[in-house]
Formats: structure tokens, sequence, C-alpha cells
């Protein structure tokens, strides 16, 4: 390798992999690939001219869904069973004698739709941080309802048309299952190795040291910390820590749900100010898993939320896991650092 080629690493300028802890897999990072022309999809900018109220949207306050029920009037939350569940309580056993090659297990649990707010014009960065405490209050209220029967509640939410979000009224939904789904599965296994090596859980060391190095925080107060993770793998990705250690959404106290409630608000109005739009994304929650694992020792779980923004540099250029990220692994084209950088030059406007 010729001299030049032996100049000294610079991450912002050299290819390289990063290493994901959580999932035990590398990123590509190729800083340098964000300068190249782009004449592939755009996407079309998010329609902003949502009606407070449509009398025919089944989410609305007084409409009717696809079942036939009618919504009450509700002024907060709302929470109902998905009309189209993905899992449903009660369903025969595949039976268990398989080959190898073919085998299927059971699956059961509950779909719930949560709204957020009576109002389909809002969404939660334009929510007040007493609004925003009461979505919190929910899904607190909906670990406790399905933990002591499910294994695992997903909390999720697929903001905007462009993460496949079926209906613009801000909601999320609450699927809670009979069995640990791979990605909460693996996190086990990570933290739980992390701990045995370690001494200490993976995510509370890891906060404490990105709160030391102050070189991908996009926001922090008292009790949570919000990073571009060193191994994101979506541009703008980020994760979501609380300060101390705590295993679920459920064992939060009543002043760690306020400083949740508001830098939620204030991470999500420097997303939306990121590129001037309301911001897509898909969110979720991993806490210690439930059910059984309620009475285990669960103390190698960290409670996080989990950022997966599309958006790559500009409000209508998405990244896309295609290809290399299908075929081959994750790959990104700025790293953690620049990502972050965009987030700090980003005046509060809202
Ligand atoms: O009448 C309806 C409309 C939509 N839904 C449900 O609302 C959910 C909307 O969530 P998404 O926008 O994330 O797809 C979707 O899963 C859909 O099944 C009902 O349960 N009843």
């Amino acid at each position: 390798m010729d001299n030049d080629k032996k100049s000294t690493f610079d991450p912002k300028e050299h290819q390289h992999m990063r290493y994901n802890p959580l999932r035990d897999s590398w990123v590509l990072v190729s800083a340098h690939r964000m300068k190249r022309p782009w004449k592939g999809q755009v996407e079309k900018p998010s329609e902003d001219n949502i009606p407070r109220h449509d009398p025919n949207n089944p989410l609305c306050p007084g409409s009717t869904r696809a079942n036939g029920e009618v919504n009450p009037e509700y002024d907060s939350t709302f929470v109902f069973e998905n009309d189209f569940p993905a899992l449903q309580p009660d369903a025969p056993d595949p039976g268990s004698d398989h080959h190898p090659l073919f085998q299927t297990k059971a699956a059961r649990g509950v779909c719930k739709v949560m709204c957020f707010h009576p109002w389909s014009d809002i969404t939660l960065p334009l929510m007040q941080p007493g609004e925003i405490r009461k979505v919190i209050d929910k899904w607190v209220e909906l670990i406790e309802e399905l933990g002591p029967t499910y294994p695992w509640v997903q909390i999720f939410e697929n903001k905007g048309a462009m993460m496949g979000c079926s209906n613009p009224h801000p909601h999320c939904q609450v699927w809670a299952s009979s069995f640990l789904p791979n990605e909460p599965a693996l996190a086990d296994r990570t933290q739980r190795a992390f701990l045995q090596e370690h001494g200490e859980p993976m995510l509370v060391q890891y906060a404490r040291k990105e709160a030391q190095v102050q070189e991908r925080v996009v926001v922090e107060n008292e009790d949570w910390l919000i990073v571009v993770p060193y191994w994101a793998t979506w541009p703008f990705q980020t994760l979501l820590l609380p300060r101390r250690h705590v295993l679920r959404l459920t064992d939060l106290t009543g002043k760690e749900r306020d400083s949740l409630a508001s830098i939620m608000k204030r991470l999500l109005t420097k997303y939306d100010n990121l590129f001037e739009i309301s911001f897509p994304y898909s969110m979720g929650w991993h806490g210690a898993p439930t059910g059984t694992h309620l009475t285990e020792d669960m103390s190698h779980w960290q409670l996080h939320a989990h950022y997966y923004p599309p958006l790559l540099r500009s409000a209508t250029v998405r990244k896309f896991m295609v290809g290399y990220e299908m075929l081959a692994q994750e790959q990104r084209d700025l790293t953690p650092e620049q990502a972050l950088l965009t987030f700090v030059d980003v005046p509060m406007r809202k």
C-alpha cells in the first residue's frame, strides 16, 4: 500500500466498521459516500393539511371503527383492540413433531392501538409535556396490564406514511406476545453476556461513558440521555437511555416520567427541525422481559428506546436498507458524530 494510503486514520474520511454490542453485529461506516449524486427515488413530503377532526377517520373521537364500534369522545389517550390483529389470545397449537428444517411454534398475544390525543393534526413534539406525560402513564398501565400474562409487550410507533403508518392520527401500537421476539431475545443474550463479563449492565456503562465523552449526545437532562449511538445504522438513529439502572417503564418514578416527557419533546422537536418537516420514524421501547421473567433476576437489562428514522440527507431522500445491507451487513454514509453535528446546528424553532 503506497504511503498516502497509510495516512492517519480519520473516521470522518476513512471507511471503517463499528461494533453494535446490543445486536452483536458490525456496521460499515463509509463517511465519504454522502457526496455521491442522487438520481434515485425522491419521497413526496409528508402531507401537512391533516384536518383536526375527520369523522371518517376510525381513530378519531366519535368515529366508527371497522368492527362497527363507535369511539368515545375521548379527550386524552384512547386505547382499543386492533380490529386487524397480527396476534390473538387463542389459536390452536401447531403441534411439535417437526423436522429441524420445518419447525413451527405457537404464537399468541394481543394487539392494541393507542391514540395519543383527540386531534389528528397534532404530533408528540407539538403536544404539551403534561399531555406527553399521559401517554407515558398509559404505556406504563398497558405493561402492568399485559406484562403478567405475556413475556414481551412491544410498544412501538410508526410515524409518517414513509414508515408504513396507515393512519395520520397520532398513535402507537402495543403488541403483547406469548414469545420473546428475535430483537429482544438477542438484546437479552448480549446484555446478559456483558454483565457476566464486565460486572455491570451494558447500557448503564454505555450511558455513563457517552455522558463523559460528549461526542454523540443529542439531548440530556438529570434523568435521561439521548445519543446517536456509536454503532448507529440509520443516519439519524437515536438511543434514549435512563441515567440510573432501571429495568422497565413500570419502575420509573413520577419525576422520571415528567423528565422523560420533557426530553421526548426536545428530541422530537429537534427531529422536526432537522429538515423542517414532521419527521418520520419507527420507534420502540425495550425493557426487561415480563411474564415469568418478572420473578427472575433480569438485572442485566437496562430500559431503553430506539428511534429509527429513514431520512438520509433531506426531507425527501431516505436511506434504503437494501442490497448490501440485506445481503452483507448494515452500512451508513455519515458517521454518528457527523449526524450529531447536524442535530446540534439545528435551532429549536418550535
Ligand atoms: O377501524 C380500524 C382502522 C385501523 N385499525 C388499526 O389501526 C392501526 C394503525 O396503525 P399503523 O398506522 O401503525 O398501521 C392498524 O394496525 C390497523 O389495523 C383498527 O384496528 N381499526
